[in-house]
């Protein structure tokens, strides 16, 4: 659809913006132009769109060169949505949209078609604007005029849509409005849409492809998990990010780290010191949010915690849905729902293993229970009572900063521990055994090499120890 080919060019002939720029992108893509501040985005989306001419190279639109379209012909086949528009006359917000239609206009009286008041109604329709279509366009917020204009852009109905930075002044939802009809334009009527970015998240959530620029160059044009790479975005911004996958979708989302965040790095030490006793509950009371992966009976998954209980089930628990009254048992003993992981044992508290672990310059701190089956497994009610080693709760926290990547190891060989220390104590399921690791994400780096060895050694004797501990202790 778009030939790019050595293109040079900018504001004066010696000083060019862009320098030296080849790539492609073919119909129906979502292509989206990112990079700092200067690095050239404005001036290439310009250039591309006709409105800036360059000093050497070419620019191929359907495979004929931008300069030889006559204007009406360019208006046709492409549309562009500026960064900043003002209006020399005020229109009212549906004659702004229909200003799209002029290069479909026939003839000398430049008559209004029915074919195009069906496009203005479909396109105000399709950006929320029909409700105001009478108001004056200067008297609209400045989402509201993004989308008039996004809308008169539509009305074009071009081949290929230019966007600087469409989501500007546009709030969360309408920002995943204007994507998401964009992308199924592309998809449905083939639309290729150019679009520059200041959210690499959206960016990379919605295009096929990225280009980033940096100081005029082309640093990396493939797809979006590629380019987003966080040592290749700190490089080129200048700034500590972090990146992780997106929740739901196989797609990268980079992180900034506040300054006054990241300087709070005070060493911290979880030991017995921030551990409290009541008769039915334990409790692990930190003094901030540690990073945490559990497979507890509330908040399972991922997340920053700052309390963890394991309280005891003295048949108050009818578990007829374990998970609510965790919750209400939770609120009714004063713990911040949602800083807290709460998980029910049926063992006396004054069993579990609590020991603290250290070598070199990394400690851990283990807490396990472990105990007969839940009151509420009626299968197993009656053997229960005599089996060892189910119902454990192992809690590992780690002073120092992992790695999602080290999370999981410290998850596979606590796993591994635990396995290995109730070997010999018959076929256990272990079906309402939970576990969960947290780091305080401070202090030393744990991100694989030594640094992880030691961790895994540490994790590895000391879940051991622990639960054999707590099973003696029972
Ligand atoms: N009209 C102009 N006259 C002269 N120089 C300009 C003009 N517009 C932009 N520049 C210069 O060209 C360079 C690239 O600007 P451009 O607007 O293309 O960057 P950008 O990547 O879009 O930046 P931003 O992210 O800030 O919008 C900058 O150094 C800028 O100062």
């Amino acid at each position: 659809m778009l030939t790019v080919t050595e293109l040079i060019g900018g504001y004066t002939k010696n000083m060019p913006v862009l320098k030296n720029l080849s790539f492609e992108v073919a119909r129906g893509e979502l292509f989206g132009i990112l990079g700092p501040n200067g690095s050239g985005k404005t001036t290439l989306l310009q250039m591309m769109s006709g409105i800036l001419t360059y000093h050497s190279g070419e620019i191929l639109l359907k495979g004929k060169r931008l300069q030889d379209y006559r204007t009406k012909e360019l208006a046709r086949v492409s549309a562009v949505l500026p960064q900043h528009s003002t209006q020399a006359f005020s229109y009212t917000v549906k004659e702004t949209v229909s200003l799209g239609r002029y290069a479909h206009q026939k003839g000398l009286l430049q008559s209004w078609s029915m074919e195009d008041e069906e496009v203005v109604q479909r396109v105000m329709k399709q950006t929320g604007t029909t409700p105001f279509q009478h108001l004056p366009f200067d008297q609209l917020s400045g989402g509201e005029r993004q989308r008039v204009l996004l809308a008169q852009s539509l009305a074009q109905e071009p081949e290929i849509l230019f966007l600087d930075e469409p989501t500007n002044h546009l709030d969360l939802s309408y920002q995943k409005e204007l994507l998401d009809l964009m992308k199924s334009w592309t998809k449905e009527r083939d639309l290729t849409v150019v679009s520059i970015f200041h959210d690499l998240n959206l960016a990379s959530l919605y295009c096929d492809r990225l280009l980033l620029l940096d100081k005029g160059r082309i640093q990396i044009n493939d797809k979006p998990n590629e380019v987003l790479k966080r040592e290749r975005v700190q490089a080129v911004y200048q700034t500590d990010i972090e990146n992780y996958p997106h929740p739901n979708v196989p797609k990268s989302q980079l992180f900034i780290v506040p300054a006054h965040l990241a300087k709070e790095q005070e060493t911290l030490v979880i030991n017995e010191q921030y551990i409290e006793k009541k008769d039915d509950w334990l409790a692990l009371k930190s003094p901030i949010p540690l990073k945490t992966i559990s497979l507890g009976m509330t908040e399972i998954g991922n997340g920053w915690y700052q309390t963890f209980v394991n309280c005891h089930n003295k048949r108050t628990f009818d578990c007829s849905d374990p998970q609510k009254e965790m919750i209400e048992y939770l609120s009714a003993h004063g713990f911040n729902r949602s800083e807290t992981i709460g998980m029910i044992t049926n063992v006396d508290l004054k069993t579990a293993a609590v020991r603290f672990y250290q070598e070199d310059n990394i400690s851990i701190f283990i807490v396990v229970t472990a105990g007969k089956r839940n009151f509420h497994d009626p299968h197993h009610v009656v053997q229960s009572e005599k089996v060892i080693g189910s119902n454990i709760h192992t809690w590992v926290f780690v002073n120092g900063c992992l790695t999602e990547e080290a999370f999981i190891q410290c998850l596979v060989t606590a796993t591994e521990a635990k396995v290995k220390a109730l070997y010999g104590y018959g076929e256990e399921t272990m079906t309402e055994d939970s576990i969960l690791i947290a780091a305080s994400q401070r202090g030393t780096d744990i991100r694989h090499g030594e640094s992880m060895e030691s961790l895994r050694k540490l994790v590895s004797s000391g879940v051991y120890e622990c639960i054999l501990l707590a099973i003696q202790n029972e």
